[in-house]
């Protein structure tokens, strides 16, 4: 029989630096009183948590207002910031090849897609990803699909449960498939944690039924409540499109029905799109009035909402009497705001420029 490979450890130990034998000795402490059913989980969450760690104690040492910092659009260069805050460490990892190196840089990002009091997912400037792949979408690229054998039924109720969500609004016949194929049911009790604020992004979700609460804690502090989730809703998308541990926990508040879309399906299918969507109309929506008190998060989820709609010069948006569906914000351009009277007469109520907004419930 071959000997457990930790019996070899104290053999080498005098070549190791000091801090991974402490570390290891704390992981070890930890894994024995907590005895986790998913081990390589547990061990990924633990360290994580000590890259979260180190970076506060970081930022709270060169940063004189850190919660000055405000999130921003995903663009690609602050996704690789997020990926390649290295600097001149001597014990920087292998990159993996498409990885480019952004020399000239701050040694700290000063934008980042999620507010900063979210952990993400670099510490004192080394390149820490959860794993090897690059930030660009994989759109376009090959990737083995994934195909989890289900019933007619099964697909009926994937195609229910997305029917409403923006995420999935644009994929292709081919993408579509593609991701009904991958995903996979999960089914949660109440009370059970689906995701957990710090750790490692594996999949993507979807509401079939039941509800979730989302909470965020900020600095280690208690934890808040910041949104629900109930039937169409979806969350966990942040890990998987920013390499970064997961910015929230997510608890089911009932018994529910997941769908989970692995993290390459999600990153070569719906990445793209969601990231496109949120970087284009960040800059816009931060500048809408009457969007101007929401968190940067939920300012991402209405960029998921919007679609752009050109109209001509003259052309009638919505018409008097029509049912309203949509509600519109002005990207750019202007409007006017024309009512008739009971005679039929037309008159201008009111003129609108770039963040003015109607239709809907206005
Ligand atoms: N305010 C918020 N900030 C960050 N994540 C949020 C917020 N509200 C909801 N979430 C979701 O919570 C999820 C936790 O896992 P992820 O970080 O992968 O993706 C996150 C989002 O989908």
């Amino acid at each position: 029989m071959t000997a457990p490979e930790s019996q070899f450890l104290p053999a080498i130990t005098h070549q190791l630096p000091e801090e991974y034998t402490q570390l290891l000795g704390e992981l070890n402490r930890e894994v024995s009183t907590t005895n986790p059913e998913d081990v390589l989980q547990f061990c990924a969450n633990f360290f994580n948590k000590k890259l979260e760690e180190q970076r506060v104690r970081f930022m709270s040492a060169h940063t004189s207002h850190p919660q000055d910092i405000r999130g921003i659009s995903p663009s690609p260069s602050n996704q690789d910031h997020l990926m390649d805050s290295d600097q001149d460490d001597d014990d920087e990892e292998e990159e993996p090849d498409d990885i480019e190196e952004d020399e000239g840089h701050d040694e700290f990002p000063t934008s980042l897609p999620i507010p900063l009091t979210v952990p993400v997912n670099y510490n004192r400037g080394r390149r820490t990803s959860v794993s090897a792949e690059s930030m660009a979408p994989t759109t376009g690229q090959a990737f083995d699909k994934v195909v989890i054998p289900k019933t007619s039924e099964q697909r009926a109720r994937i195609e229910a449960s997305i029917a409403n969500n923006f995420l999935f609004k644009n994929l292709d016949e081919d993408q579509y498939g593609d991701v009904v194929n991958a995903m996979t049911e999960k089914h949660v009790q109440n009370g059970e944690k689906v995701i957990e604020q710090g750790g490692v992004g594996d999949y993507f979700y979807v509401v079939e039924s039941g509800a979730f609460d989302c909470f965020i804690s900020k600095n280690g502090g208690p934890q808040q409540k910041v949104t629900a989730y109930i039937a169409g809703g979806s969350f966990g998308e942040l890990a998987l499109m920013y390499n970064a541990p997961r910015a929230a926990t997510i608890q089911a508040t009932t018994d529910s029905v997941l769908w989970a879309l692995d993290r390459v399906t999600f990153r070569g299918i719906l990445m793209e799109n969601t990231s496109r969507k949120r970087r284009m109309y960040e800059s816009f929506l931060e500048e809408v009035p009457l969007l101007a008190s929401l968190e940067p998060y939920e300012r991402h989820k209405i960029a998921d909402a919007l679609e752009s709609v050109y109209y001509d010069d003259g052309e009638a948006v919505v018409k008097q009497g029509d049912v309203g569906n949509n509600f519109f914000l002005i990207e750019s351009g202007e409007a006017t705001v024309l009512k008739q009277n009971e005679n039929g007469v037309e008159r201008e109520v009111n003129y609108l420029t770039k963040g003015g907004y109607f239709g809907g419930m206005f």
